[in-house]
């Protein structure tokens, strides 16, 4: 497994975040911090801003304003590093049906010399695949294909970990086997932000409440980060 990672004041911190589509505010004045052996969870409704608020932590929507910071410098001026250290799961498993699972990985994995093919075999085995190994993905079922996206989990020492929707499609021991993995993230100084419709039987959470319509123009303030 990983090294334990090294311990900061806060990974990313966001400042006033707004975002507004259609015509209404998704959020406005949203600001909280990640720090470092936390798990969040953002919650509200279908449409309330969830994929949109972790698309933007990523870094993969600019349609927004407000403030991102990483380790308490204006991330824009250090991509390079956000990149290498923060882990972005979608909503969709978002790997090449005409890939096996092992290619899959593979091509998640390139560029880290010390991921080896038998690493990714490990992984591919501890969520279940090890008979799909070299199956087309094209062939899984739903579920199989979300495991083979979570499996990059498995080798990730990226200290954040935003994830959308990762229990979807899952069944209750795949279930368990995430919440063990986001369990050892935060234990060993990580830090989880996630989306999830699925009740997670984590403890501790801190939690973005997103989900107050708001028409232009109406001040408010969307934050409750709170200890569950
Ligand atoms: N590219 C886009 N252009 C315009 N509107 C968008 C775009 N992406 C999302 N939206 C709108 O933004 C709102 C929030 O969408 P988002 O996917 O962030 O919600 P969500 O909380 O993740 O929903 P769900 O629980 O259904 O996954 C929705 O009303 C959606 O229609």
């Amino acid at each position: 497994m990983t090294e334990p990672l090294l311990q900061a004041d806060h990974l990313l911190k966001a400042e006033c975040l707004e975002c507004e589509r259609d015509g209404r505010f998704l959020f406005r004045d949203l600001s909280f911090s990640i720090v470092p052996g936390t798990l969040t969870r953002v919650e509200g409704p279908n449409g309330s801003g969830k994929t949109t608020l972790l698309r933007i932590l990523a870094g993969l929507n600019d349609n927004w304003s407000g403030q991102v910071l990483w380790r308490g410098r204006p991330r824009h001026r250090q991509w390079e590093s956000v990149r290498r250290n923060l882990l972005y799961l979608g909503h969709r498993p978002g790997i090449k049906a005409l890939l096996t699972p092992l290619e899959n990985l593979q091509a998640l994995a390139a560029g880290r010399q010390a991921v080896t093919n038998r690493i990714l075999e490990q992984a591919l085995a501890q969520v279940g695949l090890g008979p799909w190994c070299h199956v087309p993905c094209q062939n899984l079922s739903a579920g199989q294909k979300r495991r083979v996206a979570l499996a990059r989990l498995l080798f990730a020492d990226e200290p954040l970990w935003l994830l959308d929707e990762a229990f979807t499609a899952l069944d209750v021991d795949a279930v368990a086997a995430v919440e063990n993995l986001l369990l050892d993230q935060v234990r060993r100084g990580g830090a989880v932000v996630m989306t999830t419709h699925h009740e997670p039987s984590l403890r501790n959470m801190n939690r973005i409440r997103l989900g107050t319509v708001i028409e232009q123009g109406e001040p408010s303030s969307q934050l409750q980060q709170e200890d569950a």
